[in-house]
């Protein structure tokens, strides 16, 4: 299974070149950082690798790719129910036994170092608690590709810490993991990157578009 991203650009109607030239080959095992400055396309990459977007140019082409998962920068979940019951529905729908998942889904939260908070209520839970159950859950889920969209965004500083360190257990042997970040310490926390470089000035790629 692999994703190889072939001279990807992008630039929406009337709008700036975003990137340009982007090649890789991805593979699971590994979690990829995809930086670049705000405005650089970063959300749009995670879009064409999900094949939501087709880009302008170049090609994705996902060999053996089947299941896509996000995270995405707002935890999103059930008020009332409680953490392992997010991550234990995920093990419930890949066709596990109410007993396995639940085992699994402890395990997995200890994974994330959540483990004190099985029993907590979404609603009760941290942000950066939060967060890191949404990649609980969404590695659980056992996606080939999963996207995650700045997942430290909106939290403070110790927090993100937390989330960071999350993310080194999130490597998964069966995964693909691409992480779009501006914050230099989650992409430090991953094991290969992806780097936009700087935005392209909106005039200077109008300019470069009429040309
Ligand atoms: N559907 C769309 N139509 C037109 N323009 C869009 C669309 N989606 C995004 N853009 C523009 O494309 C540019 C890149 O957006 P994108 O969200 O991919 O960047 P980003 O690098 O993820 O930014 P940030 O770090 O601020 O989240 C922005 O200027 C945005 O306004």
């Amino acid at each position: 299974m692999r994703v190889e991203l072939d001279g990807l650009g992008h630039r929406f109607p009337g709008g700036p070149a975003l990137f340009d030239d982007v090649s890789d080959v991805l593979h699971p095992g590994e979690v990829y950082s995809l930086t670049g400055p705000s405005g650089s396309g970063k959300s749009t990459l995670l879009a064409i690798l999900a094949g939501w977007i087709r880009p302008t140019s170049g090609e994705v082409r996902r060999i053996g790719v089947e299941a896509i998962g996000w995270v995405f920068q707002n935890p999103f979940g059930v008020p009332g129910r409680t953490a392992v019951d997010h991550v234990a529905l995920a093990f419930l729908a890949r066709g596990d036994h109410p007993r396995e998942a639940d085992a699994s889904a402890r395990r997995q939260l200890e994974r994330f170092g959540l483990a004190e908070s099985a029993a907590t209520p979404f609603r009760s839970l941290s942000g950066g608690e939060a967060q890191r159950l949404m990649l609980a859950r969404g590695l659980a889920a056992d996606p080939d590709l999963l996207l995650v969209d700045e997942p430290t965004a909106q939290l403070d500083a110790r927090t993100a810490l937390d989330v960071n360190e999350a993310l080194l257990a999130a490597s998964s042997p069966t995964t693909i993991v691409v992480v779009a970040t501006h914050d230099s310490r989650t992409r430090d926390a991953c094991t290969r990157h992806i780097d936009l470089g700087v935005a392209v000035p909106p005039a200077d790629a109008r300019r470069g578009a009429d040309a």
